[in-house]
């Protein structure tokens, strides 16, 4: 039993119906009930803990404790950490109504675009999360739709923080990135470094998806190669005119080559939180940023 642990076991959590929400690359999460206060959770259980070195673990168990000192209305709160079997449990609110991922996917099967006002309203939520985390330097380094969480309130919370590196390879490079390629920054493409502005390179691509329901650098039969090229390029189509010019101008700020050129993450939620009180609002849960439009449950 390691240091870290405070004292949590499995046995403290029981199956919460059918169980079983999803599978990882390297993790598997359930629907548990903490017992002590019947508290619904989401338990994921990360599997290549016991191939990481002692250094790499160390340096994962206390990454997760910061994580663990995050608190936002509109981030997945890390509840527990505990190594059991030796294997890594971490207890996480739960997300009754799946990710944005999802939503994006449906409405997008529909051929029903989000409207405008839902489109801040979702995505000023996000970018609220990403300033506090940055305020709190710390980076999320895979930020995307599936890593949206959407909460039975309709709260949308930034889930999945940072971890992904630890377990994304055993040979852990200090300076390793992890993330979708489709949203993976011209920088980390080249495998340079893993800056605060690519957190927003991906912010941007999250924004130009909830308006045209594809992620803009997507074209069938892409390949790493290709897709990097199309990267390093910005090579990605306008964003339709029906779309306001603060939204397609926010985009194009964002997703910019040069890091210098990206707006920073207070910046980027100073231009949505003002939008949300524009005339496109929709209103929220009780009327503040943070809230969320009511979302439409999945099928
Ligand atoms: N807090 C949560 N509440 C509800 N569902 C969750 C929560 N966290 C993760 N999930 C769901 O559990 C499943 C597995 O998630 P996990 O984070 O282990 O892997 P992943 O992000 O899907 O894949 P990858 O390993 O490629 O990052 C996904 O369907 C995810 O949406």
């Amino acid at each position: 039993m390691e240091a870290f642990n405070n004292g949590s076991r499995l046995a403290d959590y029981e199956m919460d119906g059918a169980g079983l929400i999803g599978r990882g690359k390297f993790s598997v999460v359930h629907r548990t009930r903490r017992k002590r206060d019947n508290k619904r959770v989401a338990l994921k259980k990360i599997q290549v803990f016991e191939m990481m070195d002692s250094k790499c673990r160390n340096e994962c168990l206390n990454e997760i404790k910061l994580l663990q000192s995050l608190g936002h209305p509109n981030i997945v709160q890390y509840l527990d950490a505990f190594i059991e079997d030796n294997e890594l449990h971490v207890a996480m609110e739960l997300a009754e109504r799946g990710d944005l991922g999802g939503l994006i996917k449906r409405a997008a099967s529909a051929g029903t675009p989000l409207p405008e006002g839902h489109v801040w309203e979702y995505f000023v939520q996000i970018a609220d999360a990403l300033r506090y985390m940055h305020s709190k330097r710390v980076m999320h380094r895979d930020i995307k739709p599936a890593n949206v969480f959407i909460m039975d309130t309709g709260v949308l919370k930034l889930g999945d923080l940072g971890l992904g590196r630890y377990f994304s390879s055993k040979t852990n490079m200090v300076h390793s990135t992890v993330g979708t390629p489709f949203y993976m920054s011209p920088e980390c493409i080249q495998g340079s470094y893993y800056d605060w502005k690519s957190d927003i390179w991906s912010l941007g691509c999250l924004l130009y998806e909830l308006a045209t329901l594809r992620s803009p650098f997507f074209t069938e039969g892409l390949n790493y190669y290709t897709l990097g090229k199309k990267i390093n390029k910005r090579a990605f189509e306008p964003i339709s005119g029906a779309f306001s010019a603060e939204l397609r101008g926010l985009v194009d700020h964002m997703i910019q080559v040069d890091p210098a050129h990206r707006l920073d993450s207070e910046a980027v939620y100073a231009v949505a939180v003002q939008r949300v009180g524009s005339s496109f609002s929709t209103p929220g849960m009780d009327g503040g940023a943070s809230t969320g439009v009511p979302v439409p449950m999945a099928s």
